[in-house]
């Protein structure tokens, strides 16, 4: 089962406050966004144009080597349909909620690192949440807008994939946002990071550039390097778009034990190659800050 509302995920952990006009709330809520988002320097919104290509995975990492150059740094999921961060980070609890001030505290990895999943809103995990439009759009917004982050230097968002509702309402609550696009270098996966670009354009978001994930590898016993989804599509992609090319993440079986392990590579491994191409991806992104 899941909450109806973060309000009501807020009156099981907190009591039950008194219920206002619908106005009032929304008003609030508007509030309550604007204040929240206001002592975030910088919002990186992280999508894809199709399900698959490591968007969860590029953005637990990214915040994680964001963390580890020192940066104050938030990672929020609002992927309802597939949060994953949960298990990525293994938050197994539901999520907590400021005494004084009704707002859902972000779970803290590390001194420089806080996550927030909107699975930490979900009674049963593996219950399949089935909403529609407007709901679905009600829940994202009070979502992003009910998280008390305090300063940050950066927030991370693992957006909901593809270019519908979902990532627009997303867009629309946090309008400062700047996006990073994750592709895999084969055509089939770059046809839909055409649309992602085209989406940034139509809703006037900024594109800090574009990330190739499951690139070449290196293979650990005959040292032969392995183009499992071919290269350099996303490179050539950015240059034909005018954009800029923030890196290419090589495949690494790693992802997929540390995923499931609950704690990312760059955390676990910070001198694999894999961790050092987020170092260049984090260089790249700065830079244009
Ligand atoms: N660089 C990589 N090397 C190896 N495996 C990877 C890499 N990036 C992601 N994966 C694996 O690919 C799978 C999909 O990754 P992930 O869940 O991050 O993708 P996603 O785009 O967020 O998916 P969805 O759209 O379904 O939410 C996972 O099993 C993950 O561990």
């Amino acid at each position: 089962m899941l909450y109806d509302s973060v309000d009501q995920a807020k009156k099981k952990s907190s009591g039950c406050p008194s219920q206002s006009p619908q106005a009032k709330q929304q008003q609030q809520q508007e509030e309550q966004i604007k204040s929240s988002l206001s002592k975030i320097k910088n919002k990186i919104f992280v999508l894809s144009g199709k399900g698959g290509v490591g968007k969860s995975s590029v953005s637990a990492n990214l915040a994680a080597s964001l963390a580890q150059k020192g940066f104050k740094t938030g990672l929020m999921d609002v992927d309802l349909h597939g949060p994953s961060l949960a298990q990525m980070f293994s938050i197994k609890e539901l999520l907590d909620v400021a005494p004084d001030q009704q707002l859902l505290l972000p779970k803290k990895i590390n001194d420089n690192l806080k996550v927030v999943s909107i699975q930490g809103l979900m009674q049963d995990k593996d219950q399949a949440i089935i909403w529609r439009g407007p709901a679905k759009t009600g829940m994202i917004k009070q979502f992003v807008g009910s998280v008390d982050w305090g300063e940050l230097d950066f927030l991370v968002i693992d957006a909901p994939p593809g270019t519908g509702d979902e990532p627009i309402s997303v867009v629309q609550t946090i309008p400062d946002a700047q996006a990073v696009v994750v592709t895999t270098p084969q055509e089939v996966a770059l046809a839909d990071v055409r649309k992602s670009i085209s989406f940034c354009r139509t809703v006037k978001i900024k594109t800090l550039g574009i990330v190739e994930n499951m690139g070449p590898f290196k293979c650990p016993h005959c040292n032969e390097i392995i183009e499992l989804f071919k290269s350099g599509g996303g490179e050539a992609m950015a240059k034909k778009e005018g954009l800029t090319f923030l890196g290419s993440i090589p495949f690494d079986t790693e992802v997929v034990k540390s995923g499931d392990a609950g704690s990312p590579v760059v955390m676990e491994n910070p001198d694999s190659t894999f961790s050092k191409a987020f170092e260049t991806i984090v260089e790249n992104i700065t830079k244009q800050l």
